[in-house]
């Protein structure tokens, strides 16, 4: 499925923009099924849940987490066909596990996520890599006038760069980086290594810029299992649980922000 030109491109720049990969009813479909994950109540045992305070105080959702067990129809839609897994397989020649999910609502007001590497096994204290290739399924068109990403290329095998506590990349490295906006249509899917350094700026336009996040290990490395993630991502970043309080909502994570 994917051509030599696609397979060199990834292996050069360490991402991979995959143009049109749903068509346009099930881009609609997912689309929908991604509306009714934002009116999810929060839960204390299942699905994970994040949310943001907009400038005018409104209480926006802002990330979820292991939703694709509950929600069978959207889990078909991505995943049914196999075409994600195959085409991470192809760039990794490898098998793979699919670690975990996350839905990133980025709707109008909402914030930016500071350059970083996904580098899953560093927040949660594992001694080896456990991620290595991230599928982001763009659910809304992206480009950075709503808070697109930027990637900078050839830089996923450099190891990790100096970072502060909560994964951030020191911004005196990361301004010597030469950043790529990505610009995606509802339904490209963009696969990146999680050694790849990214970032976002907040979404200060009235366009949502909703993206999924589908999470591969190498079958060949070690790492936990998607269960033991999940307990390990509640006791690190807990999501939001019973009541929401809206002056103190809890952060996703150490790289996002508002301004
Ligand atoms: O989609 C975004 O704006 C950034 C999200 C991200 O990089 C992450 O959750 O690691
Ligand atoms: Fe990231």
């Amino acid at each position: 499925m994917l051509t030599e030109a696609q397979q060199s491109k990834w292996h050069k720049d360490g991402y991979l923009r995959l143009e049109k990969f749903f068509d346009p009813a099930t881009r609609d479909k997912i689309s929908r099924y991604v509306e009714e994950v934002a009116r999810w109540d929060v839960s204390s045992d299942k699905w994970m849940l994040w949310f943001e305070k907009t400038s005018d105080s409104r209480k926006i959702i802002s990330k979820a987490e292991n939703f694709l067990d509950y929600h069978a129809p959207l889990r078909e839609a991505l995943l049914a066909d196999g075409r994600i897994r195959i085409g991470v397989e192809t760039l990794l020649k490898e098998k793979t596990r699919m670690l975990k999910e996350l839905l990133i609502f980025k709707y109008p007001d909402s914030g930016g996520y500071r350059p970083h590497q996904d580098i899953y096994h560093v927040p949660h204290k594992i001694p080896d890599r456990m991620v290595h290739a991230i599928a982001s399924i763009a659910v809304d068109d992206s480009d950075p006038g709503n808070g697109g990403l930027f990637f900078t290329p050839a830089r996923h095998k450099e190891g990790m760069f100096p970072m502060d506590a909560g994964g951030v990349i020191h911004p005196e490295i990361a301004e010597t980086f030469t950043w790529e906006p990505v610009q995606l249509k509802a339904g490209d899917v963009f696969i990146f290594d999680d050694y790849a350094p990214h970032y976002s700026l907040p979404n200060k336009s009235d366009r949502s810029r909703r993206a999924i996040h589908v999470v591969f290990q190498r079958a060949s490395t070690g790492g936990p299992t998607r269960t033991e993630y999940n307990c390990m991502k509640r006791a690190y970043n807990p999501p939001e649980e019973a009541v929401a309080d809206l002056e103190n909502l809890k952060l996703p994570n150490g790289i996002f922000y508002r301004d």
